[in-house]
Protein backbone atom coordinates (compact mmCIF):
# COMPACT_ATOMS: atom_id res chain seq x y z
CA UNK A 1 0.00 0.00 0.00
CA UNK A 2 1.25 3.20 -1.07
CA UNK A 3 1.82 5.48 1.94
CA UNK A 4 0.92 8.96 1.27
CA UNK A 5 0.42 11.11 4.54
CA UNK A 6 -2.02 14.35 5.16
CA UNK A 7 -0.94 16.35 8.42
CA UNK A 8 -4.15 15.88 10.10
CA UNK A 9 -2.02 17.67 13.60
CA UNK A 10 -4.63 19.99 14.44
CA UNK A 11 -8.34 20.79 12.95
CA UNK A 12 -10.10 23.18 14.58
CA UNK A 13 -13.70 23.98 14.77
CA UNK A 14 -14.59 26.90 13.41
CA UNK A 15 -18.88 28.01 14.56
CA UNK A 16 -19.90 29.17 11.03
CA UNK A 17 -22.54 31.08 13.32
CA UNK A 18 -19.53 33.74 14.31
CA UNK A 19 -18.64 35.89 11.54
CA UNK A 20 -15.24 36.63 12.65
CA UNK A 21 -13.83 33.66 13.81
CA UNK A 22 -14.86 32.81 10.24
CA UNK A 23 -12.94 35.31 8.86
CA UNK A 24 -9.77 34.64 11.68
CA UNK A 25 -9.91 31.00 10.31
CA UNK A 26 -8.05 31.00 7.23
CA UNK A 27 -4.84 33.02 8.70
CA UNK A 28 -4.25 30.23 11.28
CA UNK A 29 -1.73 27.56 10.78
CA UNK A 30 -3.70 24.81 11.43
CA UNK A 31 -3.67 21.76 9.28
CA UNK A 32 -7.31 21.69 8.59
CA UNK A 33 -11.01 23.80 9.68
CA UNK A 34 -14.10 21.77 10.33
CA UNK A 35 -16.66 24.76 9.92
CA UNK A 36 -19.46 23.27 12.04
CA UNK A 37 -22.86 23.82 11.47
CA UNK A 38 -24.26 21.23 14.06
CA UNK A 39 -23.58 22.20 17.62
CA UNK A 40 -22.27 25.72 17.86
CA UNK A 41 -25.40 27.32 16.20
CA UNK A 42 -28.92 26.95 18.03
CA UNK A 43 -31.80 25.85 15.76
CA UNK A 44 -32.52 29.44 14.91
CA UNK A 45 -29.45 30.77 13.39
CA UNK A 46 -28.79 27.27 11.85
CA UNK A 47 -30.23 28.53 8.10
CA UNK A 48 -28.51 31.78 8.12
CA UNK A 49 -24.72 30.07 9.35
CA UNK A 50 -25.07 27.93 6.80
CA UNK A 51 -25.38 30.83 3.27
CA UNK A 52 -22.66 32.57 5.82
CA UNK A 53 -20.59 29.53 5.35
CA UNK A 54 -21.50 29.16 1.79
CA UNK A 55 -20.18 32.72 0.95
CA UNK A 56 -17.02 32.22 2.96
CA UNK A 57 -15.90 28.94 1.36
CA UNK A 58 -16.38 30.61 -2.39
CA UNK A 59 -14.41 33.68 -1.15
CA UNK A 60 -12.23 32.42 0.73
CA UNK A 61 -9.06 30.06 0.52
CA UNK A 62 -7.19 28.25 3.24
CA UNK A 63 -4.02 25.86 2.47
CA UNK A 64 -4.83 23.22 4.67
CA UNK A 65 -8.16 20.90 4.66
CA UNK A 66 -12.05 22.52 4.28
CA UNK A 67 -14.31 20.05 6.61
CA UNK A 68 -17.59 20.83 7.03
CA UNK A 69 -19.80 19.24 9.82
CA UNK A 70 -23.21 18.71 9.10
CA UNK A 71 -26.17 18.50 10.93
CA UNK A 72 -27.33 14.50 10.35
CA UNK A 73 -28.96 14.29 7.19
CA UNK A 74 -32.20 13.02 8.90
CA UNK A 75 -32.82 16.52 10.81
CA UNK A 76 -34.71 19.75 9.71
CA UNK A 77 -30.55 21.02 8.13
CA UNK A 78 -29.27 17.78 7.19
CA UNK A 79 -29.89 17.80 3.79
CA UNK A 80 -29.40 21.52 3.16
CA UNK A 81 -25.94 21.29 5.05
CA UNK A 82 -25.53 18.56 3.02
CA UNK A 83 -25.80 20.08 -0.84
CA UNK A 84 -24.15 24.04 0.55
CA UNK A 85 -20.99 21.45 1.27
CA UNK A 86 -20.95 19.57 -1.41
CA UNK A 87 -21.57 22.83 -3.59
CA UNK A 88 -18.66 24.47 -1.86
CA UNK A 89 -15.97 21.33 -2.78
CA UNK A 90 -14.95 21.09 0.50
CA UNK A 91 -12.26 18.19 1.36
CA UNK A 92 -14.04 16.18 3.32
CA UNK A 93 -17.93 16.40 5.60
CA UNK A 94 -18.00 15.45 9.19
CA UNK A 95 -20.83 13.48 9.78
CA UNK A 96 -21.94 13.77 13.66
CA UNK A 97 -23.60 11.15 16.06
CA UNK A 98 -22.54 8.26 13.98
CA UNK A 99 -23.78 4.88 14.46
CA UNK A 100 -24.44 2.56 11.96
CA UNK A 101 -23.36 1.92 8.80
CA UNK A 102 -26.47 2.53 7.36
CA UNK A 103 -26.68 5.71 8.33
CA UNK A 104 -22.42 6.41 7.16
CA UNK A 105 -23.82 5.24 3.54
CA UNK A 106 -26.83 7.00 3.61
CA UNK A 107 -24.47 10.42 3.13
CA UNK A 108 -22.00 8.33 1.14
CA UNK A 109 -24.91 7.55 -1.31
CA UNK A 110 -25.93 11.00 -1.11
CA UNK A 111 -22.42 12.11 -2.50
CA UNK A 112 -22.84 9.41 -5.26
CA UNK A 113 -25.67 10.53 -6.28
CA UNK A 114 -25.03 13.63 -7.14
CA UNK A 115 -21.74 12.85 -8.56
CA UNK A 116 -19.28 13.91 -5.85
CA UNK A 117 -15.75 13.62 -7.03
CA UNK A 118 -14.13 10.52 -5.09
CA UNK A 119 -11.61 13.25 -3.67
CA UNK A 120 -14.71 14.50 -1.50
CA UNK A 121 -14.47 12.23 1.92
CA UNK A 122 -16.59 11.51 4.82
CA UNK A 123 -15.45 11.64 8.32
CA UNK A 124 -17.34 9.83 11.14
CA UNK A 125 -17.62 11.85 14.75
CA UNK A 126 -17.49 8.79 17.29
CA UNK A 127 -19.60 10.16 20.25
CA UNK A 128 -22.50 8.00 21.63
CA UNK A 129 -22.19 4.56 23.34
CA UNK A 130 -23.87 2.49 19.76
CA UNK A 131 -21.23 4.43 17.93
CA UNK A 132 -18.04 3.18 20.00
CA UNK A 133 -19.54 -0.36 20.73
CA UNK A 134 -19.87 -0.54 16.83
CA UNK A 135 -16.60 1.53 16.00
CA UNK A 136 -15.08 -1.58 14.30
CA UNK A 137 -17.62 -2.08 11.85
CA UNK A 138 -17.97 1.47 10.83
CA UNK A 139 -14.49 1.17 10.01
CA UNK A 140 -14.16 -1.52 8.19
CA UNK A 141 -17.05 -0.16 5.88
CA UNK A 142 -15.07 2.67 5.07
CA UNK A 143 -14.30 1.73 1.39
CA UNK A 144 -17.71 1.68 0.64
CA UNK A 145 -18.82 4.87 2.20
CA UNK A 146 -15.87 7.40 1.41
CA UNK A 147 -14.40 6.82 5.27
CA UNK A 148 -11.10 8.71 6.14
CA UNK A 149 -10.87 9.68 9.79
CA UNK A 150 -12.70 9.03 12.80
CA UNK A 151 -13.35 12.06 15.25
CA UNK A 152 -14.13 11.65 19.20
CA UNK A 153 -16.58 13.59 20.32
CA UNK A 154 -15.77 13.81 24.45
CA UNK A 155 -18.52 16.37 25.50
CA UNK A 156 -21.37 13.89 23.31
CA UNK A 157 -19.70 10.82 24.97
CA UNK A 158 -20.04 12.46 28.64
CA UNK A 159 -23.66 13.60 28.09
CA UNK A 160 -24.88 9.98 26.78
CA UNK A 161 -23.23 7.86 29.02
CA UNK A 162 -22.69 10.30 32.16
CA UNK A 163 -19.36 9.45 32.52
CA UNK A 164 -17.11 12.46 34.14
CA UNK A 165 -13.65 11.62 32.90
CA UNK A 166 -11.04 13.49 35.61
CA UNK A 167 -7.81 15.04 33.92
CA UNK A 168 -6.26 12.13 32.76
CA UNK A 169 -9.44 10.77 30.90
CA UNK A 170 -8.68 7.72 33.06
CA UNK A 171 -12.42 6.62 32.87
CA UNK A 172 -12.26 7.00 28.85
CA UNK A 173 -9.40 5.18 27.99
CA UNK A 174 -11.09 1.69 26.82
CA UNK A 175 -13.19 3.30 24.80
CA UNK A 176 -10.47 6.09 22.75
CA UNK A 177 -8.39 2.79 22.29
CA UNK A 178 -10.93 1.02 20.88
CA UNK A 179 -11.55 4.00 18.49
CA UNK A 180 -7.63 4.19 17.62
CA UNK A 181 -7.50 0.56 17.04
CA UNK A 182 -10.45 0.63 14.55
CA UNK A 183 -8.96 3.32 12.76
CA UNK A 184 -5.70 1.42 12.83
CA UNK A 185 -7.38 -1.51 11.49
CA UNK A 186 -8.99 -0.41 8.63
CA UNK A 187 -6.10 2.56 7.81
CA UNK A 188 -8.23 5.36 8.65
CA UNK A 189 -6.83 8.54 10.59
CA UNK A 190 -8.30 8.98 14.24
CA UNK A 191 -8.36 12.71 16.15
CA UNK A 192 -8.92 13.03 19.51
CA UNK A 193 -11.52 15.44 20.98
CA UNK A 194 -11.84 18.73 21.80
CA UNK A 195 -10.39 20.27 24.99
CA UNK A 196 -12.92 22.54 26.44
CA UNK A 197 -10.77 24.59 28.55
CA UNK A 198 -8.91 26.36 25.92
CA UNK A 199 -6.82 29.23 28.35
CA UNK A 200 -5.15 25.92 30.29
CA UNK A 201 -1.95 25.75 28.11
CA UNK A 202 -0.70 23.06 30.12
CA UNK A 203 -3.32 21.29 30.74
CA UNK A 204 -4.16 20.72 26.87
CA UNK A 205 -0.21 19.92 26.14
CA UNK A 206 -0.68 17.48 28.79
CA UNK A 207 -3.67 15.77 27.16
CA UNK A 208 -1.82 16.79 23.51
CA UNK A 209 0.96 14.16 24.64
CA UNK A 210 -1.49 11.82 25.73
CA UNK A 211 -3.53 11.58 22.78
CA UNK A 212 -0.01 11.23 20.71
CA UNK A 213 1.16 8.56 23.03
CA UNK A 214 -2.38 6.54 22.74
CA UNK A 215 -2.06 6.93 18.77
CA UNK A 216 -4.19 9.72 17.54
CA UNK A 217 -2.74 11.29 14.47
CA UNK A 218 -3.76 15.15 15.83
CA UNK A 219 -6.33 16.88 17.72
CA UNK A 220 -9.79 18.47 17.12
CA UNK A 221 -9.55 22.47 18.82
CA UNK A 222 -11.84 25.10 19.64
CA UNK A 223 -9.59 28.02 19.76
CA UNK A 224 -6.86 29.50 17.57
CA UNK A 225 -4.52 29.65 21.14
CA UNK A 226 -4.41 25.68 20.54
CA UNK A 227 -3.12 25.44 17.78
CA UNK A 228 0.45 25.67 17.44
CA UNK A 229 0.69 23.58 20.87
CA UNK A 230 -0.99 20.95 18.57
CA UNK A 231 0.81 21.23 15.82
CA UNK A 232 3.93 20.35 18.07
CA UNK A 233 2.29 17.65 19.84
CA UNK A 234 1.37 15.50 16.86
CA UNK A 235 4.73 16.45 14.76
CA UNK A 236 7.60 14.35 14.89
CA UNK A 237 10.15 15.96 16.77
CA UNK A 238 13.32 17.18 15.57
CA UNK A 239 15.49 14.27 17.75
CA UNK A 240 12.50 12.32 15.77
CA UNK A 241 13.46 13.16 12.40
CA UNK A 242 17.28 13.06 12.94
CA UNK A 243 16.68 9.50 14.20
CA UNK A 244 14.59 8.31 11.16
CA UNK A 245 17.44 9.99 8.95
CA UNK A 246 20.37 7.88 10.75
CA UNK A 247 18.30 5.15 10.43
CA UNK A 248 17.38 5.14 6.49
CA UNK A 249 20.96 5.98 6.53
CA UNK A 250 22.52 3.11 7.92
CA UNK A 251 19.70 0.43 6.11
CA UNK A 252 21.13 1.93 3.17
CA UNK A 253 24.57 1.54 3.81
CA UNK A 254 26.40 -1.10 1.45
CA UNK A 255 28.02 -2.92 4.79
CA UNK A 256 24.13 -3.55 6.12
CA UNK A 257 22.92 -4.39 3.08
CA UNK A 258 20.49 -7.59 3.16
CA UNK A 259 21.03 -7.30 6.67
CA UNK A 260 17.42 -7.48 8.41
CA UNK A 261 18.51 -6.36 11.66
CA UNK A 262 21.50 -3.96 12.94
CA UNK A 263 22.12 -1.91 15.61
CA UNK A 264 22.76 2.19 16.29
CA UNK A 265 24.38 3.31 18.60
CA UNK A 266 23.75 0.10 20.85
CA UNK A 267 20.55 0.05 20.11
CA UNK A 268 18.34 -2.96 17.94
CA UNK A 269 17.10 -1.70 14.71
CA UNK A 270 15.18 -3.92 12.36
CA UNK A 271 13.71 -3.39 8.91
CA UNK A 272 9.94 -2.67 10.23
CA UNK A 273 12.07 0.47 12.30
CA UNK A 274 13.07 1.09 8.48
CA UNK A 275 9.31 1.41 7.40
CA UNK A 276 8.55 3.41 10.36
CA UNK A 277 11.63 6.04 9.99
CA UNK A 278 10.60 6.45 5.86
CA UNK A 279 6.87 6.85 7.16
CA UNK A 280 7.97 9.56 9.84
CA UNK A 281 9.87 11.16 6.92
CA UNK A 282 7.03 11.31 4.60
CA UNK A 283 5.05 13.16 7.25
CA UNK A 284 7.30 15.55 8.02
CA UNK A 285 8.08 16.29 4.42
CA UNK A 286 3.97 16.37 4.65
CA UNK A 287 3.97 18.81 7.17
CA UNK A 288 6.87 21.25 5.70
CA UNK A 289 4.65 21.56 2.16
CA UNK A 290 1.55 22.44 3.94
CA UNK A 291 3.67 25.06 6.45
CA UNK A 292 5.32 26.53 3.39
CA UNK A 293 2.17 27.10 1.71
CA UNK A 294 0.82 29.02 4.80
CA UNK A 295 4.22 30.42 4.82
CA UNK A 296 3.65 31.42 1.19
CA UNK A 297 0.47 33.64 1.85
CA UNK A 298 1.48 35.16 4.77
CA UNK A 299 1.75 39.27 3.99
CA UNK A 300 5.23 40.54 3.70
CA UNK A 301 7.04 42.81 5.78
C1 LIG B 1 -15.02 29.10 23.01
C2 LIG B 1 -15.27 30.32 22.18
C3 LIG B 1 -16.75 30.70 22.26
C4 LIG B 1 -14.44 31.49 22.72
O1 LIG B 1 -14.57 32.57 21.81
P1 LIG B 1 -14.18 34.07 22.17
O2 LIG B 1 -14.87 34.48 23.44
O3 LIG B 1 -14.41 34.91 20.97
O4 LIG B 1 -12.63 33.89 22.49
P2 LIG B 1 -11.47 34.91 22.29
O5 LIG B 1 -11.92 36.31 22.60
O6 LIG B 1 -10.32 34.41 23.08
O7 LIG B 1 -11.12 34.81 20.75
C5 LIG B 1 -10.01 35.50 20.22
C6 LIG B 1 -10.17 35.65 18.73
O8 LIG B 1 -10.21 34.35 18.12
C7 LIG B 1 -11.41 34.18 17.42
N1 LIG B 1 -11.84 32.78 17.61
C8 LIG B 1 -12.21 32.20 18.74
N2 LIG B 1 -12.49 30.91 18.54
C9 LIG B 1 -12.31 30.69 17.22
C10 LIG B 1 -12.44 29.55 16.40
N3 LIG B 1 -12.87 28.38 16.91
N4 LIG B 1 -12.14 29.68 15.11
C11 LIG B 1 -11.73 30.84 14.59
N5 LIG B 1 -11.57 31.97 15.31
C12 LIG B 1 -11.88 31.89 16.62
C13 LIG B 1 -12.39 35.16 18.02
O9 LIG B 1 -13.42 35.46 17.12
C14 LIG B 1 -11.47 36.32 18.30
O10 LIG B 1 -11.23 36.95 17.06
P3 LIG B 1 -10.85 38.51 17.00
O11 LIG B 1 -11.95 39.23 17.76
O12 LIG B 1 -10.86 38.84 15.55
O13 LIG B 1 -9.52 38.64 17.63
C15 LIG B 1 -14.83 30.09 20.71
O14 LIG B 1 -13.47 29.79 20.73
C16 LIG B 1 -15.60 29.08 19.94
O15 LIG B 1 -16.73 29.32 19.54
N6 LIG B 1 -15.00 27.90 19.67
C17 LIG B 1 -15.52 26.88 18.82
C18 LIG B 1 -16.82 26.30 19.33
C19 LIG B 1 -17.31 25.19 18.45
O16 LIG B 1 -17.12 25.20 17.26
N7 LIG B 1 -17.95 24.20 19.07
C20 LIG B 1 -18.41 23.04 18.35
C21 LIG B 1 -17.31 22.07 18.12
S1 LIG B 1 -16.74 21.20 19.53
C22 LIG B 1 -17.77 19.84 19.58
O17 LIG B 1 -18.88 19.94 19.21
C23 LIG B 1 -17.17 18.61 20.09
C24 LIG B 1 -17.90 17.29 19.88
O18 LIG B 1 -18.96 17.26 19.04
C25 LIG B 1 -18.20 16.64 21.21
O19 LIG B 1 -19.29 16.09 21.37
O20 LIG B 1 -17.30 16.65 22.05
MG1 LIG C 1 -20.63 16.20 19.64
Amino acid sequence: MTFAPRPRRSLLFVPAANPRALEKSTSLVADGLIYDLEDSAVPEEKDAARERLRDHLAESCFPGERIVRINPLDSRYGTEDFLMARGAGVDAMLVPKVETVAGLKQVADALAETDAPTSMRLWAMIETPRGILDVDALAAAAASCRLDALVVGPNDIALSTGVEPGPDRAELLPWLMRIVLAAKAHGLATLDGVYADFRDAAGFAAECAAGRRMGFDGKTLIHPAQVDAANAAFGPSPEAVARAERVVAAFADPANEGRGVIQIDGRMVERLHLEQARQLLAVQAAIAAVEHRHTERMPRP
